[in-house]
């Protein structure tokens, strides 16, 4: 099942142009879904259009399998959301921004001790909001995000100015709540490098428009078709000459013969073929693409 689906949305801010142009989303139930693009791609405006923050002018959003126009009360009752920074109090601890939460939500009181927890503040005691890291800060939003118990949480840019270590602690916490309480999450990102080691699915988006969205295993697979393998020979245009008589797809590039991806039974069998053609072979290397440069070939196309 789908947790949200987004079918050909566009959106225009006044008489602008369109920031979003016919985008569609799937976020499966269970998923991480990593939504990522550029500073100004349109990730914002999506999740406030999906929390219905601001309103829906073309296309559908469904939500656990519900219109989100017709259900609006219900399936929000069952999201917790963090968009940009944090509405805390500063000058109150951890348990008292809770508290004014519980009460606006009407959580029974234990909720807050169970979602300090959750997030790993349960010891931060009398230390004031406002003296917390932003790490800290941020894990406290994603429990007041957490205490109507929601099964879906949307989380705009999380690890935004996070140090590595932050960064770390909020995957984890992800995980753990994804993974053991059963929550779906989409998180948006400009970094790939942030939440690749998180995500289970991936979407990307820039200026406005949705360039590519699967599983991460997909996009796994992409990666290793655009990996390429370097040959170094003492004759790369004879070489060159005995691969194409092989069918490889191979150029010279920089002094050196660049081949597409091959299986490592093709690299050696290159490898005998020259070496019996009296070419000395000095290196074979495989250069796997890393996520990071298909995002950006994506992108900047
Ligand atoms: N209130 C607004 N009025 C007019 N234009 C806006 C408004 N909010 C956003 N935009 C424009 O819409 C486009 C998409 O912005 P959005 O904030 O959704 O991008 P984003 O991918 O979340 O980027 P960032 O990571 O910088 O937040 C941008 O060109 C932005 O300038």
């Amino acid at each position: 099942m789908t947790s949200i689906q987004v079918r050909d949305v566009s959106y225009q801010f006044s008489n602008q142009e369109y920031v979003l142009n016919n985008i569609n989303l799937n976020v499966p139930e269970g998923s991480i879904y990593g939504f990522l693009g550029p500073n100004g791609a349109g990730k914002t405006t999506t999740l406030r259009l999906i929390l219905g923050l601001i309103k829906k002018q073309k296309g559908e959003i469904e939500i656990f399998g519900k219109a989100f126009d017709k259900h609006r009360i219900e399936i929000l009752s069952k999201i917790g959301s963090l968009i940009e920074s944090p509405s805390l109090y500063g000058h109150l601890t951890a348990v008292e921004n809770l508290k004014v939460w519980q009460k606006v939500y009407q959580s029974p009181e234990n909720r807050i001790a169970e979602v300090l927890q959750m997030v790993g503040l349960a010891h931060t005691g009398r230390k004031k909001a406002g003296q917390f890291s932003l790490g800290m800060k941020q894990r406290l939003g994603i429990a007041v995000a957490l205490l109507h118990n929601p099964s879906l949480l949307i989380l705009d840019e999380p690890t935004n100015g996070l140090d590595p270590s932050g960064i770390v602690e909020m995957r984890e916490l992800l995980k753990t709540l994804n993974q053991q309480h059963g929550i779906t999450i989409i998180i948006s990102s400009h970094l790939l490098g942030e939440i690749e080691k998180l995500v289970t699915d991936v979407g990307i988006i820039n200026k406005g428009r949705m360039l590519f969205e699967s599983s991460l295993t997909e996009l796994m697979k992409r990666q290793h078709a655009a990996s390429t393998i370097y040959f170094d020979t003492n004759n790369n245009a004879q070489a060159l000459q005995l691969m194409h008589q092989q069918k490889i797809e191979a150029q010279i590039e920089k002094e050196r013969i660049v081949a597409a991806q091959l299986s490592k039974q093709a690299i050696a069998q290159i490898n005998q073929t020259l070496v019996a053609n009296s070419i000395e072979v000095y290196g074979i290397r495989a250069i796997e693409n890393d996520l990071e440069s298909i995002f950006m070939n994506l992108t900047n196309n």
